[in-house]
């Protein structure tokens, strides 16, 4: 038998008789995004198939790149940005921090395994994707993958593009365009495709700045939500557009989360929560000053342990006293080295973000915490004498290497001892773990 015919016939066969097994015992919730909230397939899907279309990439700076669609068949507008991952590319498109962005990825071949079905874990998150949708407004593809093969797999990621109605361009020198990226620095930028993609007057055409909104208002929660009600501890999340591992880092650990929205008034409900947790999010810190504002409060009145990550360490810098800045070029990518500055070891971390904090001079009663090995930018801070802390880099990594994964564990480890102190509850081990530890130290 042909091995193409072969292949055919595995697939269907997991398609028809593996997955709704997979389903009924339960090993996962949802699988096919034609059933999801990411909506039936529509116009453009059918569009894929037939003839590609052309797609220009036009730089605010001038330069102009020809290529080939393979996502939507739609023009948009938004912040040229670049990544260094080499996988990964359902998790960094429907990571909310990429809200407003064009994302070029320097890895040249991007689409060989497919995109996921829209699996469920039994706290209700997503498995494989960081929220329920697309969230860069274009991609840039030096070489995309015509066939794609995963177990996991549901669709091609043009397929998946052109049902979002997100833009997809290949066939350009995506090393040219990271070099324009690198020493500009990141620019406005056009997807245009179809007739559109002809015309290459960059000096006319029209850009929209993603940074002068509010993305985080955009990507937030409307209304509290909560995830594992019976853990053993509560944590409250500002949610500036949380990824779903971070959700998912704190609930596999046994801790229950409420997701606030990103204006809420946390000092109002303070009492109710152990920890306080400050999530990633797209944009401009500086548009989302009622959230400074809230975490200023919170730390005049809020004696227990807090963490944030990027926005949420962007955000706690600001409610401390210190200023930002935009980076040149930013750090996206999954192969970002940082140094704990608390005992010299380098870490290799997640990164997406265009934003630092400036952390020449620290506030009265802060540190920094850890710095990029890199370009020297500052990769976290903490509080000198209470738990409060927050990283630039991305701990929960997804994706990307998990050498920081312990932060989570030390996170809510400050939260149950800090609860036990406060309720005056001792822990004592069983007399059987003591002799159990006994042994082993003999
Ligand atoms: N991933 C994030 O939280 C990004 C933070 C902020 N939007 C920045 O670009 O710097």
């Amino acid at each position: 038998m042909p091995s193409l015919v072969r292949s055919n016939l595995a697939r269907h066969y997991f398609k028809v008789f593996l997955r709704p097994l997979a389903l009924n015992r339960g090993l996962a919730t949802v699988t096919d995004h034609t059933v999801s909230q990411f909506g039936p397939p529509s116009a453009p899907y059918a569009n894929v198939s037939s003839k590609p279309l052309p797609a220009t990439l036009k730089l605010k700076t001038g330069q102009t790149f020809q290529g080939t669609s393979f996502g939507a068949p739609t023009s948009v507008s938004g912040e040229a940005v670049f990544t260094t991952s080499v996988v990964g590319y359902p998790e960094s498109m429907t990571d909310p921090s990429y809200r407003g962005q064009i994302l070029t990825f320097t890895q040249p071949l991007i689409g060989n395994y497919g995109v996921p079905g829209l699996f469920k874990d039994k706290f209700g998150l997503m498995e494989y994707f960081e929220s329920d949708r697309i969230q860069v407004e274009g991609i840039i593809v030096n070489d995309y993958a015509t066939k794609y093969s995963h177990w996991t797999a549901v669709e091609s990621l043009g397929e998946w593009c052109a049902r979002h109605g997100v833009p997809a361009i290949s066939g350009v020198d995506t090393r040219a365009i990271v070099h324009i990226l690198r020493d500009q620095g990141s620019t406005l930028a056009r997807l245009d495709v179809g007739e559109e993609a002809s015309n290459l007057d960059t000096a006319n055409a029209e850009y929209e700045d993603p940074n002068l909104r509010n993305l985080v208002a955009e990507v937030s929660t409307k209304v509290p939500v909560s995830y594992n009600p019976f853990g053993d501890i509560k944590i409250a999340i500002i949610d500036c557009g949380v990824k779903q591992n971070i959700l998912r880092s704190l609930v596999r650990r046994g801790a229950s989360v409420t997701v606030l929205p990103w204006d809420f008034d946390f000092t109002k409900v303070a009492d109710q929560f152990d920890g306080l947790f400050i999530s990633n999010g797209p944009g401009n810190p500086k548009k989302v000053t009622s959230t400074v504002n809230i975490l200023r409060q919170t730390l005049e009145i809020y004696q227990k342990p807090i963490f944030g990550i990027c926005m949420g360490n962007l955000l706690l810098g600001m409610a401390a006293g210190l200023d930002v800045y935009k980076l040149r070029f930013g750090n996206r990518g999954h192969n970002v080295p940082a140094v704990n500055m608390t005992n010299g070891m380098c870490a290799i971390t997640s990164q997406n973000h265009g934003y630092a904090l400036k952390d020449d001079i620290m506030p009265t009663g802060w540190k920094k915490y850890f710095v990029n090995a890199n370009d020297g930018s500052n990769e976290g801070i903490q509080h000198i004498s209470r738990p409060v802390r927050s990283v630039q880099f991305h701990p929960e990594a997804k994706g990307g290497p998990q050498d920081t994964d312990y932060l989570f564990d030390e996170f809510l480890a400050q939260v149950r001892a800090e609860k036990s102190k406060q309720s005056g509850i001792k822990i004592h081990f069983p007399e059987s773990l003591q002799r159990q530890q006994a042994t082993v130290r003999v």
